[in-house]
């Protein structure tokens, strides 16, 4: 790719979230990541080209030197900052607009700085050249995948009730989304295969902004926002069928959705459980937060199964990895803001001190040093609480980041018609070769942990006003189930 020469035409629009803009190149496996503003700010960009420049940079080097770290080189795709032509941005700005979801467009994107990110595609990885069937790529945003300790929430729900489920009646009654979305992330992140297939149907039932599909780099499965659209399950089984011609559950020949969809959640949860792609997933590890705070009593499972074994992740798989980082919040919000003020006043104090804290980076060796240092007793000194604070932001990023599993049909040279017997291919399961990606590690801001503390008390205060009792209105039977409906196709 050669940046001065740039043609907004070889760029589409790919998506969005709330502060980048991503477009694919039309030929070559790569993205372009944008900055977005506020539209208020559209006339006089915030920030410089250079404070810009160093924004993505400060995301590069969060990602390799931190984030890689934590959740493991496999998986991560740091990128590089590219500087972009500024016509060809305002071109490829113009060209976007018309595509871009409208409750997005509060925001608009950067065409002051003429820096972005430039990454692989993950949703078209090269992987696909040998064979004739596109890749499949699935996105799951699994949120944050556990239980506070007790010792640090002020209100006893929280350590029942885990956050993303409380959100969701925040969400609804806020009119971000018409309907509850019953995922539990505390069912993705079980390890248990059952709890796993559960939390994916529900996460195909009402994905929001937390689960997508594509095909061959095109989304082919994802929420509207804002609309209560009912979602194209019958589309979606008609892409997927092919993937899945040789599963075992075929009556006379033709295989019925909801085995279709079983045999897709399989693969899925087995590569979330892989090791990432590099060979089978590591031996099978104890879940050290206990049952206690693993288990959400919002989730609709049955917790009579859990009793059947909750095997925990393989240590080498990437919701392993995602949710020990996600544990670096050891203290909750509420136990984390004391800390938070503590190292606020101090800056008040002595405003040069930001650097050598490493407020906002640089994010190197020495600060992955300072969190993972970080002493377990508080000294009252602000480098304890500077730390604590590091944590917090780098759990804060592991909870919003995103799982690409990208899917290629293997051994499909084999599959023409008549080179294989009828019974070879009613019962051979469905092979794939898996990537697992993590993409969104972007640093979150020092100065977010405030509007944090105040979004988490608007979640309780609302879940505790009208969140209680949805298992009532479910039968055992549709709790265990929770079958979606299907047409046939
Ligand atoms: O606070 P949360 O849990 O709602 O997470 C925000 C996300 O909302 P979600 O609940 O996933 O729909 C939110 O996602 P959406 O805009 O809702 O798609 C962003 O990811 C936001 O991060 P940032 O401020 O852009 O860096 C996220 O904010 P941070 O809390 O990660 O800063
Ligand atoms: N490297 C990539 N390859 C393919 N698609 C990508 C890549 N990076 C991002 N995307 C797509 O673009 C979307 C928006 O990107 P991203 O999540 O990084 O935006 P964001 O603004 O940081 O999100 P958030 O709302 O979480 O802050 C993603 O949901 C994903 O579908």
């Amino acid at each position: 790719m050669e940046v001065d020469k740039m043609d907004e035409n070889d760029w589409k629009y790919h998506g969005e979230g709330n502060k980048s803009l991503v477009v694919s190149h039309v030929q070559l496996s790569r993205v372009l990541r944008l900055l977005k503003y506020p539209a208020e700010d559209s006339e006089n960009p915030p920030q410089t080209a250079e404070q810009a420049f160093r924004q993505i940079q400060n995301i590069v080097d969060f990602s390799s030197n931190v984030m890689s770290s934590l959740l493991g080189e496999k998986f991560i795709h740091s990128g590089e900052v590219v500087k972009l032509p500024l016509e060809f941005v305002r071109q490829l700005s113009i060209k976007v607009q018309h595509q871009r979801p409208v409750w997005r467009c509060d925001k608009v994107m950067d065409i002051y700085s003429g820096c972005a990110l430039c990454l692989p595609n993950l949703t078209s990885p090269g992987l696909h050249q040998q064979t004739h069937t596109p890749p499949l790529c699935i996105e799951i945003k699994p949120k944050c995948g556990f239980l506070p300790s007790p010792k640090h929430v002020s209100k006893d729900i929280k350590t029942k009730v885990c956050r993303f489920c409380m959100h969701q009646h925040y969400k609804v009654a806020n009119g971000k989304w018409k309907r509850r979305s019953l995922y539990c992330p505390l069912d993705l992140f079980s390890g248990n295969r059952q709890r796993m297939h559960f939390a994916i149907r529900h996460l195909i039932e009402e994905p929001q902004n937390n689960f997508k599909i594509f095909k061959g780099g095109q989304c082919i499965y994802s929420s509207k926002e804002g609309s209560d659209d009912s979602l194209d399950l019958n589309s979606l089984l008609h892409h997927l069928r092919p993937y899945f011609l040789y599963g075992n559950n075929r009556i006379n020949g033709h295989m019925t959705s909801k085995a279709l969809l079983s045999d897709f959640i399989q693969v899925l949860v087995n590569a979330l459980l892989s090791g990432g792609g590099e060979g089978g997933g590591g031996g099978g590890v104890t879940d050290r937060r206990g049952e206690g705070r693993s288990f959400c009593e919002a989730s609709l499972y049955n917790k009579e199964r859990i009793r059947h074994g909750s095997q925990g992740l393989p240590s080498d798989s990437v919701l392993f990895r995602i949710l020990q980082t996600q544990m670096l919040d050891s203290l909750d919000i509420e136990g984390l803001y004391p800390l938070y003020c503590r190292v606020e006043q101090h800056l008040q104090d002595f405003p040069k001190e930001r650097t050598r804290l490493q407020i906002d980076g640089p994010y190197n060796e020495a600060f992955l040093e300072k969190l993972q240092k970080c002493s377990t007793e508080d000294d009252g000194s602000v480098e304890f609480a500077a730390a604590k604070v590091h944590q917090y932001r780098v759990a804060m990023t592991a909870k919003d980041c995103s799982i690409m599993v990208a899917l290629v049909p293997s051994g499909e040279e084999e599959d023409d018609d008549e080179g294989l017997s009828a019974q070879r291919r009613l019962f051979r399961p469905p092979a794939f070769s898996c990537s697992v990606s993590i993409l969104d590690l972007d640093p979150k801001p020092f100065d977010s942990i405030p509007r944090q503390l105040r979004l988490d008390q608007k979640i309780v205060l609302c879940y505790l006003r009208t969140g209680s009792l949805p298992k009532g209105i479910f039968t055992a039977a549709e709790r265990d189930d929770c079958t979606l409906l299907f047409h046939p196709v």
